[in-house]
């Protein structure tokens, strides 16, 4: 369990976290969404102690970072993929590290096989791939078994193959019970990864949801197609309903679901030729939600509800 209260952190001019509080539960995998420079990094270095608050806590397991005896049998933690030095060996790397935990070198080999680095083990990094030094990374994170697991980015620039992986393997880790909580600022790379998000925009929290409520809020329409939508579409409003006409000819109607539409049309005998209830895809959600702080917005962005 994490759990943020009420975190500021200030750089200079700059809030990069603004009185964020949230919690992050064991057994889901929780997405920590944001544009960039919404504050994700920030955030999860002052969770394990690298980068100290301004004001309020973050601690892990009722503890903060720095009161943890063995912080990598309790949390474990890729910020930045690249980090192994690239003349050591896989073995080498994951047995120092270990090493400094008082940690046996059974468990560097266990968790090389868990992360499929068991035939590379005695090669060195330099000449791993992105997707090879990702599973260093997670091998790392899982060294000390640790009931929580904090990942920056971990599906940046992956292959389809890599993210398959690090997916099965986040949800694996879920299943056992653990806290995994996982950054990014592309909504359509969490979307099939979480089970919850939180979203934030300049420091503060802008919406936390399980992925499925995020789908099913926000605002639906129907289109309607219908030989007499004139007549149709004032019923619509009646109801409550906005409606709006397209080039093409279909009623748009926003507020009134697809069965209501269905039944008004029968009960007025006016014939329909098509029902279409659209969803926001996650990603149109994502944009909408956090269209109002982005850092450099391009014109395309700035998404407007019709
Ligand atoms: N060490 C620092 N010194 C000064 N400003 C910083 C520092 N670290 C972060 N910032 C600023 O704080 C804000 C939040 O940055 P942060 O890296 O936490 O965002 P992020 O959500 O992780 O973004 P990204 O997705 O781009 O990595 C940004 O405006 C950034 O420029």
């Amino acid at each position: 369990m994490i759990v943020v209260r009420e975190l500021s952190k200030r750089y200079g001019p700059t809030l990069a976290v603004d009185q964020l509080s949230f919690e992050v539960r064991p057994g889901v995998v929780t997405g920590f969404l944001g544009p960039n420079g919404a504050g994700k990094s920030t955030t999860l270095r002052i969770i394990l102690g690298l980068h100290h608050p301004t004001s309020g806590e973050a601690l892990i397991g009722n503890r903060r970072y720095d009161r943890i005896h063995h912080p990598l049998r309790e949390v474990g933690a890729v910020l930045d993929a690249g980090a192994a030095h690239p003349g050591r060996t896989a073995f080498h790397h994951l047995a120092c590290l270990a090493r400094s935990n008082g940690i046996g070198k059974a468990r560097v080999t266990a968790v090389l096989e868990q992360v499929g680095l068991a035939g590379v083990a005695h090669k060195r990094v330099g000449g791993f791939s992105l997707g090879m030094r990702q599973r260093l990374g997670i091998a790392g994170a899982l060294l000390g078994d640790p009931a929580v697991i904090l990942l920056d980015e971990p599906l940046n620039g992956l292959d389809a193959a890599g993210i398959r992986w690090i997916r099965s393997t986040l949800r694996e880790l879920a299943a056992e019970g653990r806290t995994v909580l996982l950054s990014s600022h592309l909504m359509s790379e969490m979307a099939l990864t979480v089970d919850h998000v939180l979203v934030i925009g300049r420091g503060r929290l802008l919406e936390e949801s399980s992925v499925t409520q995020m789908r099913d809020r926000f605002e639906r329409d129907v289109l309607v197609r219908s030989p007499r939508a004139a007549e149709l579409a004032p019923i619509l409003t009646g109801l409550g309903a906005s409606v709006t006409t397209t080039d093409d000819g279909w009623l748009v109607a926003v507020g009134v679901d697809a069965p209501t539409i269905g039944d008004v049309a029968a009960a007025a005998s006016i014939p329909l030729h098509g029902l279409t209830p659209r969803s926001a895809t996650l990603e149109d959600v994502y944009l909408e939600l956090t269209s109002e702080v982005v850092e450099y917005p391009a014109a395309t962005q700035r998404r407007t509800r019709s």
